[in-house]
């Protein structure tokens, strides 16, 4: 598969998943600006984590008027896929790609650590290959990352199975206890009602390798290949 991976002044993870995608995953991957105004044929675009623009205004909120973004949306209206992770989902989210919207953390503090996330729907391309029992160790950092939508948003990405992760414990409980930024019940990624746009607040892409003490992040990537390879 065909990565695009779209750099915002500010972002900081490009080169993570880049890294990823490319060397671990062995997968193509071409680097897109943010001024740019095609994808160079990739057939996956993804956001990755930052400060894009310095998190003025909100996190994404001004990446989102970004030349590429104009793009993107056709793309993803078409049926694209689009992955947003952390800074990249607040960019969706700010676009109207994927609903709802991410608040500041409910304690105002930037949460730097590793949480844990289960797979909540088989039915998506970054779930689709999770074990759904499992709960994955995944690191977290972000200031806003507190997931809301109003009731009937609410209502709606439950009921049409969009939700994509939720955080737990280690066991796998979803508790109160288990959710790091106060997001509405425990939602840490959701997909659109096209399920082809994706996002998520909590980071795969450091924590795909041994050599980081972490490869539970892979099991997101694989989940990606293996339905496109099907
Ligand atoms: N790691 C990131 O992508 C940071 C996300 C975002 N800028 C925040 O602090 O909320």
């Amino acid at each position: 598969m065909k990565f695009g991976v779209v750099i915002f002044p500010g972002s900081n993870c490009d080169e993570d998943i880049i890294h990823v995608l490319q060397n671990v995953m062995g997968q193509q991957v071409v680097r897109l600006w943010h001024k740019d105004h095609d994808l160079q044929g990739a057939d996956f675009i993804v956001l990755p984590g930052g400060f894009s623009f310095g998190d003025y205004l909100r996190s994404g909120a001004i990446a989102r008027f970004s030349p590429i973004m104009q793009v993107v949306i056709q793309f993803a209206a078409k049926g694209g896929k689009v992955m947003g992770i952390c800074n990249g989902f607040q960019i969706l989210a700010e676009a109207g790609l994927v609903p709802g919207a991410l608040l500041h953390n409910k304690n105002r503090k930037f949460v730097c650590r590793n949480i844990y996330l289960k797979a909540q729907t088989q039915n998506s391309m970054v779930t689709q290959g999770i074990d759904p029992q499992r709960a994955l160790k995944i690191p977290l950092a972000h200031g806003e990352g507190n997931y809301f939508a109003d009731a009937d948003v609410l209502k709606s990405i439950n009921d049409n199975d969009q939700v994509l992760f939720r955080y737990c414990d280690v066991a796998g409980n979803i508790t109160d206890e288990s959710n790091p930024n106060g997001s509405l019940e425990n939602i840490a990624g959701v997909t659109n009602k096209g399920r082809n746009v994706f996002g998520f607040m909590p980071h795969p892409e450091r924590a795909a390798e041994g050599l980081v003490g972490n490869e539970d992040g892979i099991a997101i990537f694989e989940s990606i290949l293996s339905l496109s390879n099907a």
